[in-house]
């Protein structure tokens, strides 16, 4: 049975929200649905512009008014989802549920979405009536959208990843912190940059000084200084020497290609050290590949070239990485470049690569909105 065109939209003006209705805008996704916006905020207030029929504000948690659509997407968090998701089910909604938060990804009636790599774990669940579609992890996601060739054609037999992650996954108010804080330190030492013969160690000397001294509002988001500086754990302490993003890596990479203990197969292990970095909104990796056979370079690059059409191989050279392979290059664009490959001195099936994401849209906004057109031509 067709699924219907109602689609309620929560999170719509948050910052995953807002690149989120930027991308649906520009692939015309308005034009073949009736949106229904939701606001925990404001209910009763006026809906953007992007709304036909249903000109007003619909309260986020309404359960009646949230049951009349016949698909939900949420880009307001995981408390929100906490709080009404089961509720909704509860009220005996059979409707789609996307979302962008982590708390139902684990679950074993939800998918992660990433079609470009899963579309067999999408269509497969979709067909045995499956209807919780979460997003995955914005490192995970943008990795295996460089990288998925590789899972897919069998070839890993284990994968090591460094991250290099920007402000923007924290939120807003992270990202406003960080080019807060290197104002701070500008402004601190910028009598001494004006004057060419200042001494450096005195700059550096200031620099450290004022970075020590951030007070606990400078540092409310990150809570330890990040401009000029960088901080080896991001997300909950699992209190067995993981981060929890560290333990998404290995979790999430196998759900989403459909491997290990819920799907009846060996898990392939992934495992790393994910790190916040000063930049804004691309996440980078730093990638070692124990591969189970010995694969020319070339192979591997045509094998990652020809896996979609958003990743884009940067030859392992100076000028294309310099030119390419940044994530000042990379953000607000869908390209996913994947460079720096080439064996690594263990030997010949260890392989290293790197690659970069714009967290916002292929690690957060544009699966959901790929999973609304699967729905909308299911
Ligand atoms: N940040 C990220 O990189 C990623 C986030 N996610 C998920 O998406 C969720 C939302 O993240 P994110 O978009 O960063 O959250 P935001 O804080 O930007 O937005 C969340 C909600 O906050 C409310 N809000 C309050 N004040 C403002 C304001 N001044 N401007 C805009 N919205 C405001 C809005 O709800 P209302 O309109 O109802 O008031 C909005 O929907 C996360 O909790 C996470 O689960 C997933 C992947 C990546
Ligand atoms: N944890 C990610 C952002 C994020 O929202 O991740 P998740 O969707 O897995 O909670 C980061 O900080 O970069």
């Amino acid at each position: 049975m067709k699924i219907g065109n109602t689609v309620g939209l929560v999170g719509w003006r948050g910052m995953v929200g807002s690149v989120l209705m930027d991308r649906m805008q520009a692939e015309k996704d308005f034009e073949l649905i009736e949106p229904v916006f939701f606001s925990t905020s404001n209910a009763g207030g006026p809906a953007p512009a992007l709304a036909r029929n249903e000109k007003t504000l619909k309260d986020a948690h309404d359960i009646d008014a949230l049951k009349k659509c016949d698909i939900i997407i949420t880009c307001q968090g995981g408390d929100y989802t906490s709080e009404v998701f089961p509720k909704l089910r509860a009220a005996g909604w059979k409707g789609h549920w996307i979302d962008a938060a982590s708390t139902l990804r684990m679950n074993d009636d939800a998918v992660i979405v990433l079609d470009p790599v899963n579309m067999p774990v999408i269509k497969n669940a979709l067909s045995k009536g499956g209807n919780n579609w979460v997003g995955g992890n914005c490192t995970v996601s943008c990795m295996l959208m460089g990288v998925g060739a590789l899972y897919k054609a069998g070839l890993v037999e284990w994968m090591s990843t460094q991250t290099y992650q920007a402000a923007s996954g924290g939120g807003a108010q992270h990202m406003r912190e960080l080019l807060t804080q290197y104002g701070t330190l500008y402004a601190e030492v910028k009598p001494l940059l004006d004057d060419p013969k200042s001494a450096i160690l005195e700059i550096d000397r200031k620099v450290i000084g004022r970075q020590r001294g951030l007070s606990q509002d400078e540092t409310a988001n990150f809570i330890v200084p990040l401009g000029g500086s960088l901080i080896p754990w991001i997300d909950k302490d699992l209190g067995d020497g993981y981060s929890r993003e560290e333990w998404k890596g290995m979790a999430e990479t196998n759900k989403i290609m459909g491997l290990g203990e819920g799907f009846g197969t060996a898990a392939i292990p992934v495992d790393g050290f994910c790190v916040r970095v000063g930049a804004m909104r691309c996440h980078s990796q730093a990638l070692t590949f124990k591969l189970k056979k010995d694969v020319p370079v070339a192979d591997i690059e045509a094998m990652l070239a020809a896996d979609n059409e958003w990743v884009k191989v940067v030859p392992n050279n100076k000028e294309a990485t310099l030119a390419d392979l940044t994530p000042v290059a990379v953000t607000g664009t869908m390209t996913i470049p994947v460079g720096r490959i080439r064996k690594l001195a263990m030997g010949p099936e260890y392989v290293g690569a790197f690659t970069i994401g714009d967290q916002l849209l292929w690690g957060a906004a544009e699966p959901l909105r790929r999973m609304l057109r699967i729905l909308l031509d299911a």
